[in-house]
């Protein structure tokens, strides 16, 4: 399996390579040349496994010949054996349509556990018997910072320097990171900053020559293909579970970068029978206009009660441009350009045509996102966080057949957000018994201004040459 850039113009790269490199040289972001496709036999044939072997059948395609598949099995039980599910990604039932998929039984309460502690496998796997060291340079607006963090803490050869929006993320998310005090884990407030100038900064500093000379930079966001390839996964064993390959599945899934929802993308293009992917956003909802109408244009971020989503220049969108409008990695470097100078840019016809079967969006606002933490605690006795309130709105409200289930991705813990939850359903959730003193733990964090010339300056500060490109 090779991978291309979304933008063309970059070598096409192996799983390893593509793992390294995290975005691609031209600043498109890697998709595989094709898409692997599984049989009706062969998903029926996946029915009952536990969750690692589902994983290692799902991704081997997408990692080829880069790891074996025995030891690819091994890396998937040791990423989900800290799981504190045995199922790792169960699914709860709500009423006869709408299902729960829980992907908050990680190390760190949040969906991002579930490919971070694979690719911190990866990068360690990758990096045996040589002499590199990775600099990991990420972004996060709460989840994706604590996830990765716990996932490359203390590795030898890893530096990890992840920039957040300095009070735009909820006091558990913040501690989770900075509470963390290792000499690899650098955690920087941008001060006066939104996640999108964050990833913006991260982006830039693969295509500052000066950095990807010294340092050999890589990304734990979802710009990295392997994020999402393990994303998969749990698109299957939902599926499977609720009569894949013979009955067809929905899923509503609270959208931010757009990487939760490509995953969904891939399943269906992989052969997963899926009737409708909900792209359900907060009022930050740049993705519902352009799927709506094809309007893509930043407005501008609004803080909300969902802060992880609080996202408008939405990364992995570029990848369904891609894949859904032909492929054409050319006219895609231009019509990125143009987003990138005006922050706005309409949809081509083949675009909206190509997403106009599988997807599906609704735009969220809090007075909906209180009354679906409401209607779940009320109707099924469930505490869900305000992400999952906005996937569950949309999957209620939902057009779809009589008799497709419709899956809601329960990408949070409530306890993660707890005064919002409290507002809304009068029930403060608890931490589990491990995070009981958060609260109380000594935390790390550097405030800098949000400024691409100081974190780059930071980083070089503080990370550490790579001796294979510094030669
Ligand atoms: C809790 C939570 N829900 C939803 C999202 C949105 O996911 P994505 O960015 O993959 O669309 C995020 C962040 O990404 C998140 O942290
Ligand atoms: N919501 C994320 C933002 C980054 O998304 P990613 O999936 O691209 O890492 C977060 O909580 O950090």
């Amino acid at each position: 399996m090779d991978y291309i850039s979304t933008r063309g113009s970059a070598a096409p790269l192996d799983f390893r390579s593509v793992t390294l490199a995290g975005l691609a040289s031209d600043g498109g972001l890697y998709v595989p040349r094709e898409w692997p496709r599984f049989s009706g036999d062969d998903i029926a044939a996946m029915a009952g496994l536990p969750y690692a072997e589902l994983a290692a059948k799902v991704m081997q395609p997408f990692v080829g010949d880069c790891i074996a598949p025995e030891r690819l099995l091994e890396l998937t039980r040791q990423a989900y054996g800290r799981f504190a599910h045995k199922a790792v990604t169960p699914l709860v039932q709500f009423d006869e349509r709408n299902w729960l998929l829980e992907l908050f039984h990680g190390p760190t309460l949040a969906f991002k556990d579930v490919a971070l502690q694979l690719l911190g496998l990866l990068f360690e796997e990758f990096l045996k018997g040589s002499d590199q060291h990775l600099t990991i340079v990420g972004a996060t607006s709460g989840d994706t910072g604590s996830a990765a963090i716990d996932a490359v803490a203390g590795r030898e050869k890893i530096d990890i320097f992840m920039l957040h929006p300095k009070g735009r993320v909820s006091e558990v998310q913040r501690r989770q990171m900075t509470s963390v005090i290792a000499p690899n884990v650098h955690n920087i407030a941008l001060e006066d900053a939104s996640f999108d100038d964050a990833q913006a900064m991260v982006k830039r500093m693969f295509a500052d020559t000066d950095m990807t000379g010294r340092f050999r930079i890589t990304a734990v966001n979802s710009i990295n293909w392997a994020r999402l390839m393990a994303q998969v996964v749990y698109y299957f064993a939902a599926a499977i579970q609720l009569g894949a390959p013979h009955r067809k599945t929905a899923f509503s899934v609270p959208t931010g970068n757009f990487g939760d929802v490509f995953a969904g993308h891939v399943a269906a293009r992989m052969g997963l029978p899926i009737e409708k992917l909900i792209v359900a956003t907060n009022v930050n909802d740049i993705l519902h206009r352009a799927l709506s109408s094809g309007d893509y244009s930043a407005h501008g971020v609004t803080p909300t009660d969902a802060p992880s989503m609080d996202i408008q220049v939405s990364s992995n969108f570029e990848r369904l441009l891609f894949d859904a409008g032909g492929r054409d990695g050319a006219a895609l470097a231009q019509q990125m350009r143009g987003f990138e100078g005006a922050k706005a840019m309409q949809l081509t016809n083949a675009q909206r045509e190509g997403s106009a079967s599988l997807f599906a969006s609704a735009r969220v606002d809090a007075r909906q996102m209180s009354a679906a933490m409401r209607w779940a605690h009320d109707n099924c006795g469930a505490v869900i966080d305000p992400h999952t309130a906005i996937g569950l709105s949309a999957a209620l409200e939902a057009d779809l057949p009589r008799g497709v289930p419709v899956v809601t991705l329960a990408t949070a813990a409530a306890a993660k957000f707890g005064p919002a939850v409290e507002a809304a359903i009068g029930v403060s959730p608890r931490l589990p018994p491990r995070l009981a003193d958060l609260m109380d733990r000594e935390e790390a964090c550097t405030d800098l201004p949000g400024t691409y010339d100081a974190v780059a300056a930071f980083v070089a500060q503080h990370a550490t040459p790579s001796p294979a490109l510094a030669d």
